[in-house]
């Protein structure tokens, strides 16, 4: 028998390729999986950048961070509507026999919160989230499975003041990323259209949330699927009728006409787009009847990000979903919020040009000139980093040739040689990479 396992050769028939013999194939598929994305350096920079703008509107409008697990009990997201997230829900049962669900998005969990927190917490609640949503989608149309969704949202506040404020973060994004009104715009609406025409033809109030999710297809599926489905499920020719129509409505007086002046939908409408004119946004909204959003929840005014071209899918969408909390079991909380996505926004910024330039920069990289001043080495960079300085220590004995290219190559500003003589007298050499400057420096004289 052996004696250990390290006399055994390594490389026994089928253990894959020993050292130096190349590797044709890798053992393991070095792709992540379908429909997901790796974020090497470069893609996380622009990952990042895009973050950190999300993180610095919700601050200007002093919003907390919130997170959850991206794991969730699947009761979260069963609907009856018909939605296409529900329908494309990424679940499993678990080892526990749990049935769960990869998040599809961020609203539920934080409905679950609120109502967790309860008494604890005093509305109104202004919170924001960003977190990867999930879905399942058949590999035929070889999507994407997964995003990164920025989420703000309003708990507590009835009045479309908290509307008008969402969609305000969202103009002032936009700004923050070079994007004007001539770019991009919003598409406002109000389910309560919905409702009320649904009221007229006497349909019952449970089918609310089904039609909507059907109507939203409106413009993406030919109108004889819309009228068959909503036969389906029990609407009127005569009320579909209604619906379409009320749905081509391009100005909120011709909605006025045809509803009156008495219905919440008028009313709310144009409450906010005075308050968007005193904010001073109004050539970045409109009303159009045709925004419903394809989540069954929202009970109000819906809206949607789009870019003027036409070229691309919404860029975020959201609405008041004041019903949400109840159908949790917690108290009859209004809220509303959006989902902000971080695929669309990328797509439309490089059509428009305004993709940063993000470069891996650093401030200093230290040089030991021998390896017996790898230790001096260390703590002059160590010196450096208390400081706040970003340091890169070259680690192994390479050439002076190898690291002035490397030093390029990390956009360095200086490059500063530990050597025997001028340590010998607590001095190192640093050289400045942009104005060619050298000179010799105690290491404490360093800043
Ligand atoms: N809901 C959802 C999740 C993931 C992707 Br990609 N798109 C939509």
């Amino acid at each position: 028998g052996r004696s250990c396992a390290l006399s055994a050769s390594p490389h026994a028939a089928g253990a894959g390729p020993g050292p130096g013999e190349n590797q044709t194939t890798a053992i393991i598929d070095v792709n992540p999986p379908r429909g997901t994305r790796d974020f090497p350096p470069d893609d996380m920079r622009l990952r990042t950048w895009l973050f950190h703008n999300f993180r610095e509107v919700a601050r200007l409008f002093a919003f907390e961070e919130v997170d959850f697990p991206v794991l969730e009990s699947e009761a979260l997201f069963i609907r009856k509507a018909g939605e296409e997230i529900t329908e494309q829900l990424y679940s499993f049962e678990d080892k526990g026999g749990r049935r769960v669900a990869l998040r599809p998005e961020l609203t539920p969990s934080l409905a679950r919160l609120v109502i967790q927190k309860g008494k604890s917490v005093s509305l109104p609640l202004k919170w924001f989230a960003i977190g990867q949503c999930w879905r399942y989608e058949r590999t035929t149309r070889g999507r994407r499975r997964e995003h990164y969704q920025w989420n703000m949202d309003i708990i507590g506040v009835p009045g479309v003041a908290a509307e008008a404020e969402l969609i305000f973060s969202i103009v002032t994004l936009f700004k923050r990323l070079g994007l004007t009104a001539s770019d991009v715009g919003f598409k406002v609406s109000s389910r309560k259209v919905l409702q009320a025409v649904l009221q007229c033809y006497s349909i019952p109030e449970n089918l609310f949330g089904e039609v909507c999710v059907i109507i939203d297809k409106m413009e993406k599926v030919p109108l004889s699927e819309i009228e068959k489905k909503l036969t389906s499920i029990g609407i009127s020719l005569e009320a579909i009728k209604g619906l379409v129509q009320v749905l081509s409505l391009k100005s909120l007086p011709q909605l006025e006409e045809l509803l009156g002046a008495a219905g919440d939908a008028v009313a709310d409408l144009k409450q906010l787009f005075i308050l968007a004119e005193q904010y001073g946004y109004s050539q970045w909204i409109h009303f159009d009847a045709s925004v419903v959003r394809g989540l069954a929840y929202y009970t109000g005014i819906v809206f949607e990000g789009f870019d003027r071209q036409g070229n691309l899918r919404a860029i975020c969408g959201g609405g008041r979903y004041d019903k949400l909390l109840s159908t949790f079991g917690g108290d009859d909380i209004p809220a509303c919020g959006f989902g902000f996505g971080d695929a669309v926004i990328i797509e439309l910024l490089k059509d428009k040009g305004l993709l940063p330039m993000l470069t891996h920069t650093v401030d200093d990289i230290v040089f030991p000139l021998d390896l017996e001043l790898q230790g001096p080495a260390a703590m002059v960079a160590s010196t450096l980093r208390q400081k706040g300085r970003s340091v890169e220590l070259v680690l192994e004995n390479k050439r002076l040739k190898w690291v002035f290219k490397h030093a390029e190559r990390i956009n360095a500003s200086r490059l500063i040689l530990v050597g025997d003589s001028e340590w010998q007298r607590g001095m190192v050499r640093v050289k400045n990479l942009s104005t060619r400057e050298e000179q010799d420096l105690k290491v404490d004289e360093l800043e």
